[in-house]
């Protein structure tokens, strides 16, 4: 059954942002938002972890148990779903859907084994990694954070050797930017996103 292409064959293409935990992804997506008012739209994921101090249950992720989450998962509600360093993250159908039905630019921030799986659907997004310019910077920016514990913190550092290594994938990415300066990695966002975004312009004026 077709769920994503019936829809996104009329609209834009769905953007998938991946790479280390404290890349920028966040960052970088919360630029846009600023930058394309009612342009983009964001895939609520559903996570086991705890809110961060500021997060907002249903806008920054649904915060779920594990058994809440199971049953979803059970019962087909995700298009995707993984375990990243001790807590699940997914991806429901109904978090892309409540954006493509708004026409807008669906962005998914979601981990590299999210975007093996997405592969697999009929989604058909751009796929960009954000990657740090080092471990050792990546490190100084988790920490600099300060949203992890030590035992948090080196689980993520571990799970970026992988994703950095996993990432080298040929044709696994459309585009790889290495967030050094965060306005030339914002430029380099935009430019890739370009087609996309006018066209999302171009159906607002119509
Ligand atoms: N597969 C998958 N990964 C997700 C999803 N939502 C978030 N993630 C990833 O989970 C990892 C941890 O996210 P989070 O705990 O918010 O930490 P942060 O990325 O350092 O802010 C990141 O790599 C996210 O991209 C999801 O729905 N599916
Ligand atoms: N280019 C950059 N230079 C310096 N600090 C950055 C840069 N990009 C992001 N940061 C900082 O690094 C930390 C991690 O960024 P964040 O967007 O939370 O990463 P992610 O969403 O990939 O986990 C944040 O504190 C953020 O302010």
């Amino acid at each position: 059954m077709c769920l994503f292409v019936c829809v996104a064959m009329q609209g834009p293409r769905p953007v998938v942002l991946s790479g280390p935990s404290g890349a920028g992804k966040s960052t970088l997506i919360k630029k846009l938002f600023k930058d394309y008012e009612n342009i983009f739209g964001f895939s609520v994921s559903h996570t086991t972890r705890q809110p961060r101090a500021g997060e907002v249950n249903g806008k920054d992720y649904h915060f779920v148990t594990r058994e809440e989450m199971k049953k979803e998962i059970d019962a087909g509600e995700f298009i995707e779903h993984a375990e990243f360093s001790g807590n699940m993250y997914g991806t429901s159908k109904g978090a892309v859907q409540a954006v493509q039905a708004k026409n807008q630019i669906c962005i998914l921030d979601i981990d590299i084994q999210g975007v093996k799986n997405i592969k697999k659907t009929d989604l058909n997004p751009i796929y960009i990694s954000v990657q740090p310019p080092s471990i050792d910077v990546l490190e100084k920016r988790l920490r600099d954070r300060q949203t992890e514990t030590e035992e948090s913190l080196q689980k993520r550092l571990t799970a970026a050797r992988v994703d950095l290594e996993l990432s080298k994938e040929p044709g696994l990415f459309d585009l790889v930017i290495i967030n050094d300066d965060l306005e030339k990695a914002y430029s380099e966002l935009k430019e890739q996103l370009l087609k996309e975004i006018q066209k999302a312009q171009e159906s607002r004026k119509s």
